[in-house]
């Protein structure tokens, strides 16, 4: 099937003054639609089913972190990478269910398979979590490597951006908010 995106494509490597039946140029439009469709699947997907299903715990009064968590995603800028690792982290409401760890990886993946600006991606997974968990507060900590930098443009290989989203009491508690970005950066 060709989409509109392979076609585009095709066109393109035309308007580059490149040959679209060249053998290793033939399969590229396509291959490119597929591979954006995979880029931008979180568009299809809903984070509330990843995190509808929770389970009982005895105590739940203390903060859950996951971190360490390798991403990938697209810049709405420059439609180039950036991948880096995030930290997510939650305070359920004393007594209230927890989502599986595995859930807060799938969570950052649904938006991260978006078209985003780090700052929004990083925002939306706090918003997610207070919207359908039980929570105090939540975190999310990001630092990645944006190609659009590295590879063109300012062309500074290296360089990450760090953004971080609290809300509730890692907002309202510095010894919280410090305690996580402690967690983050491997303390
Ligand atoms: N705040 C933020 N900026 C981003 C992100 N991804 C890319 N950018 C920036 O988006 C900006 C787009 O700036 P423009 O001036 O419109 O585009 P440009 O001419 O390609 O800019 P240069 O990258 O400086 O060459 C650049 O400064 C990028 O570094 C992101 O996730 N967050
Ligand atoms: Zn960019």
């Amino acid at each position: 099937m060709t989409t509109d995106l392979a076609a585009g494509i095709r066109s393109w490597l035309t308007h580059r003054g490149l040959d679209p039946d060249d053998p290793n140029l033939a399969d590229t439009p396509e291959r490119v639609g597929r591979a954006w469709a995979e880029l931008t699947a979180g568009y299809d997907q809903d984070p509330a089913v990843v995190l509808e299903r929770t389970f009982p715990v005895e105590r739940s009064d203390g903060m859950i972190a996951v971190t360490g968590v390798p991403f990938t995603s697209c810049c709405a800028h420059h439609l180039m990478p950036f991948t880096g690792t995030a930290t997510i982290a939650y305070l359920p409401v004393a007594g209230a269910p927890v989502v599986g760890l595995s859930k807060l990886p799938r969570l950052l993946d649904i938006y991260a398979h978006r078209l985003q600006v780090q700052e929004q991606l990083t925002h939306q997974v706090t918003d997610a979590l207070d919207t359908y968990l039980k929570t105090e507060g939540s975190a999310c900590l990001v630092r990645a490597e944006h190609g659009c930098m590295t590879q063109r443009g300012v062309r500074k290989p290296g360089a990450t951006m760090l953004t971080t989203s609290v809300t509730g009491r890692f907002a309202t508690e510095p010894e919280l908010r410090a305690h996580v970005l402690a967690v983050h950066q491997g303390g």
